[in-house]
């Protein structure tokens, strides 16, 4: 049952809603102007104001400022008959908690009533914020589960030599944030960190990219230009997406890996480069390689050292420090002042199933962050963002049953994009080579194509 204060200065929606509120058993105090409501504020304490914009006395944003001010500040809700943009901007901007337009529905005043009622609950339950993890500086891998303390010893070993690796895993499990992590604690830290991702580069200039061009090497090639090799120096080349280096180069880069040295497209004369290469893909190399589509020599080249990042789904207990640390992300990223999530959100997150892993997760919290109104993230706006986010609501179902519901889930989105690729990689929240793989995977096919 809530405290209910209902300032406006036409009686017969004070009477009616009154009579509402109270059947639906709540504590109700009217008020017919400005002055007689910030009067019941002080001797009936409310914890939901419904408050009229156009009160005879005062305006109804001058009242809303000092009810917003008091101590123990109550939701307010306006209600109006002027359907105009200006005033509901302001009144959000104000704080108002919702907005509501004159004639007034019934259901819809419950429910908001409702659901102001629960964030007020939930933001008193909340004495402070919840703790700041102790690393949220940029590039810091959350986790303390046993998978996870494997992955970091093996980034430990890294960091004191300059050895291969190669980082496997699914799309969005951290696999750039560790060969960041890597490479920011070896000792060329100071050397930079330069990326190539095979996957978003053509096939015909990805040679380019990777060791440059002379100039005229071919139709376009005006100027020389260095390649990421060459622009890493002793640094660190991160290659991601290795998978979907084409076969040709993968000699050519093998070649490379075996002698240091390389040379330009167009080029005679060989270059040579220290720098440490990290490859990442999401790809089952083992398979390519079986299939006869990844080099074997390369494979065994690259994996020198290999890291295999479990999915998030395996690691369910790092969880609730990933939320946390993304929640303190948004309110830096998106000035927000959120502190906790309602109680049942983190256990609702743990069974979630993640096909989009950790990026997923992120994305969802953002989300999820930006849409909550208030300074708790209730379970409705993480149940609506996972509808909104990835489609599902579906809890997991269990280990076995996870590649069909990604396969399902997968075959959802694209549907609901109507088969655009580009905007269902952008809703499940991976990128268009992961979700292409992953239609090779699932052996998806549109309509269209199945004619
Ligand atoms: N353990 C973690 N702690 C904190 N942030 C993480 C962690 N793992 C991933 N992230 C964040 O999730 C997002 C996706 O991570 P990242 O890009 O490194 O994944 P990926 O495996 O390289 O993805 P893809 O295969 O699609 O390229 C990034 O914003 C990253 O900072």
């Amino acid at each position: 049952m809530a405290k209910i204060l209902i300032i406006d200065d036409e009686r017969p929606i004070l009477e009616s809603l009154e009579m509402f509120l109270t059947e639906k058993d709540h504590d109700v105090s009217t008020a017919l102007s400005a002055a007689q409501g910030l009067e019941a504020c002080t001797t009936f304490s409310p914890d939901v104001v419904i408050l009229d914009v156009h009160l005879p006395d005062h305006s109804g944003f001058e009242v809303l400022k000092t009810l917003n001010a008091l101590p123990r500040a109550p939701k307010v809700i306006m209600i109006t008959a002027h359907h105009d943009m200006e005033t509901t901007i302001t009144a959000m901007k104000y704080g108002a908690y919702d907005y509501i337009f004159k004639p007034l529905d019934a259901d819809e005043i419950e429910a908001a009533v409702e659901k102001a009622f629960s964030v007020l609950v939930a933001e008193r339950e909340c004495t402070h914020a919840e703790p700041k993890p102790e690393s949220t500086s940029g590039g810091a891998i959350i986790g303390k589960s046993e998978k996870m303390c494997e992955v970091f010893k093996t980034i430990g070993v890294l960091c004191q030599n300059r050895a291969t690796a190669l980082i496997l895993g699914e799309t969005g499990t951290g696999k750039e944030l560790i060969a960041r992590v890597i490479h920011h604690n070896s000792p060329t830290c100071n050397e930079p960190m330069i990326t190539v991702d095979c996957s978003a580069v053509v096939e015909t200039l990805l040679e380019s990219e990777l060791f440059g061009h002379e100039r005229g090497a071919f139709t376009g090639a005006v100027q020389t230009k260095i390649g990421k090799l060459e622009l890493a120096g002793n640094g660190t080349l991160f290659i991601d997406e290795i998978g979907e280096l084409p076969l040709g180069l993968q000699g050519k880069f093998l070649g490379f890996l075996e002698r240091r040295e390389f040379m330009r497209v167009g080029g005679h004369k060989w270059h040579r480069s220290n720098g440490r290469i990290i490859a990442a893909t999401n790809r089952n190399l083992a398979d390519m390689v079986r299939d006869g589509l990844f080099r074997r020599d390369l494979f065994y080249r690259l994996k020198v050292v290999t890291i295999n990042v479990p999915p998030l789904r395996e690691r369910v207990e790092d969880i609730p420090e990933l939320a946390r640390h993304f929640l303190l992300k948004a309110n830096r990223e998106m000035k927000l002042e959120i502190l906790k999530f309602q109680e049942g959100v983190i256990p609702r997150l743990m069974a979630h199933p993640w096909p989009g892993n950790v990026r997923e997760l992120e994305n969802l919290i953002l989300s999820a962050a930006v849409q909550s109104r208030g300074n708790v993230i209730l379970l409705e706006d993480i149940e609506k963002a996972l509808v909104l986010n990835t489609g599902s609501s579906e809890p997991n179902q269990g280990q076995t049953a996870l590649t069909q519901m990604e396969r399902k889930h997968i075959q959802q989105v694209l549907i609901q994009a109507g088969w655009n690729r580009n905007q269902a990689a952008s809703l499940l929240g991976i990128s268009l080579p992961t979700l292409r793989s992953k239609i090779r995977k699932y052996d998806l096919a549109s309509p269209c194509e199945k004619r």
